[in-house]
């Protein structure tokens, strides 16, 4: 049977299902009929009741119907999904009268593949009401209620009340072979989104550090998430490139380059320059003075002002840019000054709707809870941090309509941008109950003194010099392993660059950006262990088999649709099992945004293959070398491996290569 026409005799199952319990309502609503049947009002009550809940399920069952419907045929299922939803219908099938029983299901045990654990709830349940009936025979009741399915080879009812659930060897190698064809397709997520993820977003004039690399990193790897399922998503950059520093600097530009208008400044170092204008600007009040002229005109759009502010811009983008490149992330820049024009309006609409008040000289918004209200105006006048906020927050949902807003900036600003969240909603900007607005928070980079990460003069760590040292670690260990040697060039300098790039996202990625973390290179190119090392070495040699088989691409596409695989053995079995778990950790990516989630999964897909390959031959060669046979259906649970890993890197922006 095809998914498609499973899906719609799942879904035909449930209508029938609709029609039986909106008959049943009509004959409970039929005044004559009570009549006739004699009942009385207190039975009436209950009936109401029961009417009650059957609606309910009803609306429940027409809402599974839909999701089924709406299903694509080259949406990967998810097999956890459906043992849920099936013993979910199954469960309010038998026990229409129960309210909130929990589809409990559990992944793996040592008896089956999934357990179902309702029975034990539905007992306890049941007791309350004075009901007494041992869990197996209420496990035995949903094991009959259950839909017919071709996904299970045995559900069965154990004596403790537990349901045991055996997956189908047909459907589960069916499922691999369409992942050959078809490559692993993102899963059902419903209705496209327009997301709006914020990261990066470092400040210009500033160096971009260690926190702005983990929101370049996550935030990266969260729109490749998203576009991967289908979303529409706008990557947007909030460069910090205005506010008052722009005065000094623009004042030191015009001191130290005085034909700043015609020739181009050679900033190579702008951090210096900042430093340099600082302590000018901190020690010579003639120096702040102008520094504050300055501000005030390039506010009001003087246009040799606005000049230096772009070269002084520019120098900046250039090395974000190479960061950018070096690690192939894609973003929009769309800093603070781009929402300038539109802050008057922003604080017009927040006074009219008299969200303001003024305390001494400020324009401030109460936000209930905060500890803290956000300064919107300035006593002088000017805008702040919140106000580019503030506007930025309402532009990215009326103008840009996005009904996803993510800002993937480090956990210190949580306060901020709650705020800011809480703000939108007071303003009437957006319904959280219709729009989903969130912070994706990540802790602070820890050098392995446990201390902020800091080069040994506790300066910040310039980003390029991690990268440059990342690169050279990489060489050394490939020289280490004499892969020098056997790779041309170019082909060591794509290692290089593939395990440096892919251990520093990985690293990063793979612990649970809640969390602080240790920055340590020698762990992160570790080629043992849950690191990108391990998996890209894993990769590299699952990729590798069919080339040692002699097999050619050509030969794998066409085997692919041929070829039945195989999975008798215990390996075969468990390697399969784990490769068609890859949708559901996507969803889960989802929906809490935790991308070391895919990182855990991968690793235990790589290990797993690694238990397969060990006892499972692929090729069988003779004494001489020479292969005698090839066992094509485990060539291709290899290369539905890959394609998995291929998959997973491409999300978490890891390229892979052919060698190394
Ligand atoms: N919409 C935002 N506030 N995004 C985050 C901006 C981060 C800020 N530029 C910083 O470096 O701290």
């Amino acid at each position: 049977m095809s998914e498609v026409a499973l899906l719609t005799a799942r879904a035909e199952q449930s209508e029938a299902e609709i029609r039986h319990l909106e008959e049943e309502i009509k004959r409970l609503q039929d005044p004559q009929r009570m009549l006739a049947d004699g009942i009385i009002s207190p039975e009436l009550e209950k009936l109401r009741t029961e009417n009650a809940k059957l609606q309910y399920q009803i609306n429940h069952l027409k809402r599974s119907v839909a999701t089924e419907k709406k299903r694509k045929p080259e949406n990967m299922l998810s097999i956890g999904i459906i043992v849920e939803e099936l013993f979910g219908l199954a469960v309010r099938h038998a026990y229409p009268d129960l309210d909130d029983i929990p589809v409990m299901i559990q992944g793996s045990s040592k008896f089956a593949d999934y357990q179902c654990n309702s029975a034990l709830v539905i007992c306890a349940k049941l007791k309350a009401q004075g009901v007494k009936l041992p869990p197996k025979e209420i496990a035995q009741k949903i094991v009959a209620s259950l839909p017919e399915s071709e996904y299970f080879s045995k559900v069965e009812a154990a004596p403790n009340g537990f349901i045991n659930i055996d997956l189908s060897k047909d459907y589960v190698s069916g499922q691999i072979s369409s992942v050959l064809q078809k490559g692993p397709s993102p899963p059902n997520v419903g209705i496209k989104k327009r997301v709006v993820v914020d990261f990066s977003s470092p400040n210009i004039a500033k160096e971009m550090h260690v926190g702005h690399l983990r929101s370049t990193i996550i935030g990266e790897s969260l729109c490749r998430l998203l576009e991967w399922v289908g979303h529409d998503v706008l990557r947007l950059n909030h460069l910090g490139d205005w506010g008052t520093q722009f005065g000094m600097l623009i004042a030191h530009l015009k001191d130290k380059f005085p034909n700043y208008l015609s020739v181009s400044p050679p900033i190579k170092d702008l951090q210096a320059f900042y430093k340099e204008s600082k302590v000018r600007f901190d020690e010579d009040e003639a120096f702040k003075k102008r520094a504050y002229e300055a501000v005030v005109k390039l506010q009001n759009g003087d246009e040799a002002h606005l000049k230096g502010w772009n070269l002084i811009c520019d120098v900046s983008r250039q090395e974000f840019q190479k960061v950018y490149k070096r690690l192939g992330v894609s973003i929009t820049e769309r800093g603070e000054s781009f929402y300038q024009p539109l802050m008057g309006a922003i604080v017009k609409e927040l006074e009219e709707k008299e969200h303001l008040v003024l305390e001494e000289g400020r324009k401030i918004m109460y936000i209930p809870g905060a500890p803290a209200p956000l300064t919107v105006v300035k006593s002088d006048g000017g805008f702040t941090y919140a106000t580019s906020d503030l506007t930025a927050i309402k532009h990215r949902l009326h103008v840009e309509k996005g009904d996803w807003l993510l800002y993937v900036v480090d956990a210190g600003q949580n306060l901020h941008l709650q705020s800011i969240f809480d703000a939108g909603v007071i303003a009437g900007w957006y319904d959280p109950k219709q729009a989903r607005v969130e912070h994706v928070m990540f802790g602070v980079v820890l050098g392995e003194d446990k201390k902020k990460f800091k080069t040994r003069s506790g300066e910040v760590i310039r980003l390029v010099d991690l990268l440059d040292e990342g690169v050279k670690r990489a060489e050394m260990k490939l020289v280490e392993k004499g892969r020098d040697k056997e790779l041309t060039k170019e082909e060591m300098k794509k290692a290089m660059e593939a395990v440096a790039y892919g251990c520093i996202k990985y690293n990063d990625l793979s612990h649970n950006r809640n969390h602080e973390y240790v920055f340590s290179f020698d762990r992160m190119l570790d080629d043992r262990g849950n690191t990108a090392a391990y998996l890209l070495y894993a990769y590299t040699r699952i990729r590798s088999i069919a080339r040692t088989a002699q097999v050619s691409p050509q030969q794998l596409k066409e085997a692919a649709t041929k070829t039945k695989i195989v999975l008798d053995h215990p390996k075969e079995w468990k390697l399969a099992k784990c490769l068609l778990r890859f949708p559901e950790i996507i969803l889960k990516c989802l929906d809490d945004l935790l991308i070391h989630t895919l990182c855990d999964f991968l690793y235990e897909v790589a290990t797993t293959f690694s238990e397969f390959y060990d006892s499972c031959y692929c090729i069988e060669k003779d004494k001489s070398g020479k292969i005698v046979k090839v066992d094509m259906s485990r060539i291709l649970l290899c290369e539905a491996t890959a394609s998995v890993i291929g998959a997973g890197f491409h999300i978490l922006s890891i390229t892979p290569v052919d060698k190394m």
